[in-house]
């Protein structure tokens, strides 16, 4: 395994005209040695760009990558001895399960019977041992990405395992038991795994740290609760979360005040404002509602309410303002045209400006003694 480096930009054009031409812009990154990392991200966001920068299939046009501080900018894949999953399949029909779990390494000349364990170990995780002798032709295709799975698992030695997507093949109720049976497995074999996804939820139940993405740059790198409780970025607060957080257009004055649409918020404790256009952030989860008004609290007409499994989701309007607020299952619910006083402000409220995160006091480093 390896800590891999990157300190690079990428450009499949000729000539650089703008940021625009960059399918990754300048980005410092490492992927430590036995972590569990995701990328996620809209489609076209970069992800496949620095995977496959990461395993040789592209050459960074601008910067190095290093593997446990070498360079390997100009390394061929086979150098760099990485394991690759794709979105499809990729196995040998003719072989049976077994035979393709081992063909990474015999490949490799490794040893029979560590061959035998290995293959074990793997297809026991995968719960593939029953049709280890089974010719893979004949599997579904659930099935055949499972042993794409454990091909790219199986090598102890690798750099690290990518994954492009390797869930879009597989029925969804099987979904969710790789994907939590890819975490365990992260946690059991210790390799280094990438993991390409547009899916928030694939993202954040298999990585310990998640790198969201967006227009080639990384918005922000964090663990999945990092991510939900103080998103750096409005993008993140909205890509993240169904739906995504609450941001709606307020103003700083210079007396501290915050105020929405010419409505007072009063004074947050919780952050040093500047004053100015602001956005406040506030995630579904976080809204509560009372029939009173009081400070921080602003009225708001419901237009619906549905229920979504385990919350119901209320939307309201505050002016033109759409807002989302998620209420207990059991709530009575208000009815579309009740005026309903929602509180804004609290611990969780997050505040941008310029779409960057303002930090408030309590996340402000100490000064220098
Ligand atoms: N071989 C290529 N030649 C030219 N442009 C490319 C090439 N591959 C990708 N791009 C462009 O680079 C940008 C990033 O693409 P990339 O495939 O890395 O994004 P992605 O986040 O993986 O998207 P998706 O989820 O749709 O696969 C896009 O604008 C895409 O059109």
């Amino acid at each position: 395994m390896a800590r891999i480096e990157l300190q690079l930009a990428h450009s499949y054009a000729r000539t650089v005209r703008s940021d625009a031409d960059y399918a990754l812009l300048p980005l410092d990154i490492t992927f430590e040695d036995g972590g569990a990392y995701a990328l996620l991200g809209p489609s076209g966001c970069g992800k496949t760009t620095m995977l496959n920068i990461i395993s040789g299939l592209v050459t960074a046009s601008h910067g190095v990558i290093r593997f446990d501080g070498v360079d390997c900018t100009r390394a061929t894949p086979q150098e760099r001895n990485i394991a690759q999953v794709f979105q499809f399949p990729v196995i040998y029909d003719t072989m049976t399960v077994g035979e393709n779990l081992a063909f990474p390494l015999r490949n490799r000349k490794v040893p029979a019977a560590q061959i035998r364990e290995r293959v074990g170990r793997i297809a026991e995780m995968l719960e593939l041992s029953a049709q280890l002798d089974q010719r893979a032709a004949n599997l579904a295709a659930d099935a055949k990405q499972k042993i794409s799975l454990g091909r790219g698992l199986v090598r102890p030695d690798v750099s690290a395992v990518l994954f492009d997507e390797p869930l879009t093949v597989i029925d969804p109720h099987l979904k969710w038991e790789l994907r939590r049976k890819l975490k365990q497995i992260h946690h059991e074999l210790g390799l280094t795994l990438i993991y390409v996804t547009h899916d928030q939820v694939e993202a954040m139940t298999f990585a310990d740290q998640v790198l969201v993405m967006a227009r080639g740059r990384v918005v922000q790198q964090g663990t999945p609760e990092d991510l939900f409780e103080r998103p750096r970025h409005t993008f993140v607060g909205h890509f993240i979360g169904s739906p995504g957080m609450n941001l709606l257009p307020v103003e700083g004055r210079a007396d501290g005040g915050l105020w929405l649409d010419g409505l007072s918020l009063g004074r947050p404790a919780s952050a040093a404002l500047p004053a100015g256009p602001l956005t406040l952030g506030i995630r579904p989860e976080y809204l509560s509602l009372s029939s009173e008004g009081g400070a921080g609290t602003v009225p708001a007409t419901v237009t619906h309410v549905r229920h979504v499994g385990t919350s119901q989701l209320l939307s309201a309007r505050i002016g033109a303002l759409e807002i989302k607020a998620h209420l207990p299952v059991d709530a009575v619910p208000p009815a579309p045209g009740a005026v309903v006083h929602l509180a804004l402000v609290g611990p969780h409220t997050r505040y941008y400006r310029n779409e960057e995160l303002v930090e408030g006091p309590a996340h402000r480093p100490a000064p220098a003694a």
